[in-house]
């Protein structure tokens, strides 16, 4: 653990930060809508849970086990919480890197409640041999523990009572099929659009106190990449500004420049986003080139380019992922203030990769 003392600036600066870290998580969890009703947007995903849950009340019976997938950010733990509370049963929150062995999961499955709702988070990151016992637990409700090595080795079956699995991931197509076949019911989450992240927005403002006006509220959600989570984030920081620089309101002034300040542009890029793109039109022409070779260019982590900023570019049809590797579309080069020149083969009009900003998801 790292030193503190008086001597210690930057122990000191980490502490505080350490500490502002946890008052933002503190935040979030304040803000988190608590019941179905108070879920704004992903109608479609809202309208079948709903059924799903008043069924199994109707019934008397745990509900079908759940899959959530999606980008993170979107609501997926806030969802899993929702389904425990609205059935009245207590949560258990657990992850797939935290289950590394089959004798983790056979604790965990063995000390549930009858009813009980087990969020597994990242539920692609869990070791195959828990997999195995997980499809076993999901159907059966019976986890076999394996008592013993080798040929002598003997499964003892251990009846579990009945729960409900949610499984959340934002890598659906990395689970396996039978994993992915046990599920009643599969949601996909998708990113929300300008005028769903405006009403999150009031609705928070709302309980932190902000006022925020309807532009203010209109320029957040715009720089917000269609998700919640950044959309509670941008409007923590647009807070501070308009309470230190202006009159405490949040108009749509006060959010732009606080979103400038904070290197947050109009489309909602930050400075590892354009970072990447940048480097891929004025170091590469546009590209194709290879995804670990743009990492090194921007000082990142392969896994950062492609698992952080890639996502939203290629959403927001900036970047294209090409058999050749990463290509710079046309609505690229003009967020640069660029053109591309002639024959370079940037993807562009006609391509669906052509426009910036493709949040709008509404009906
Ligand atoms: N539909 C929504 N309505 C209002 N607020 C929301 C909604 N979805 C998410 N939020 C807010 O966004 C924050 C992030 O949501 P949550 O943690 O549930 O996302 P997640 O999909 O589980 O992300 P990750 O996969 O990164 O854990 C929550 O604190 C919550 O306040």
């Amino acid at each position: 653990m790292a030193r503190q003392s008086h001597d210690d600036p930057a122990g000191a600066e980490s502490l505080v930060a350490a500490e502002a870290a946890v008052d933002e998580q503190e935040i979030e969890a304040a803000l988190r809508p608590k019941r179905l009703g108070e879920f704004v947007g992903q109608q479609r995903v809202r309208e079948q849970l709903s059924l799903v849950l008043d069924a199994a009340k109707l019934r008397n019976r745990p509900p079908d086990h759940l899959l959530l997938s999606g980008p993170p950010g979107l609501g997926k733990t806030t969802l899993a919480m929702i389904v425990a509370a609205e059935l009245g049963m207590p949560l258990r929150v657990t992850s797939g890197p935290a289950i590394q062995h089959a004798g983790d999961l056979a604790a965990l499955l063995s000390s549930l409640s009858e009813g009980e709702v087990l969020f597994l988070d990242e539920i692609h990151r869990m070791a195959r041999p828990a997999e195995e016992m997980l499809y076993i637990a999901m159907e059966d409700f019976r986890v076999d523990v394996v008592v013993g090595k080798g040929a002598g080795a003997t499964a003892i079956p251990l009846e579990i009572p009945p729960f409900t699995l949610v499984g959340a991931t934002t890598r659906a197509g990395l689970l396996p099929g039978p994993l992915r076949d046990r599920f009643g019911f599969t949601a996909h989450m998708d990113f929300y659009s300008p005028a769903e992240l405006e009403q999150v927005l009031r609705r928070s403002a709302g309980l932190l106190d902000v006022p925020l006006d309807r532009d203010g509220g209109a320029e957040i959600a715009g720089r917000s990449r269609g998700t919640p989570r950044i959309a509670n984030r941008l409007l923590r920081r647009v807070r501070d500004y308009a309470q230190v620089r202006a009159d405490g309101v949040v108009t749509a002034d006060v959010a732009a420049a606080a979103l400038t300040l904070y290197d947050v542009d109009e489309a909602g890029l930050d400075r590892l986003d354009r970072a990447v793109l940048d480097a891929l039109v004025r170091r590469f022409g546009g590209g194709p080139v290879g995804l670990s070779t743009l990492a090194v260019a921007v000082g990142e982590e392969t896994e950062t380019v492609e698992e952080v900023a890639e996502p939203f570019l290629v959403r927001a049809g900036l970047l294209a992922r090409t058999p050749r590797g990463r290509v710079a579309t046309t609505a690229a080069w003009s967020h640069l203030g660029l053109v591309p020149p002639p024959g370079n083969g940037a993807l562009g009009s006609g391509s669906s990769a052509a426009q910036p900003v493709l949040f709008d998801n509404s009906p």
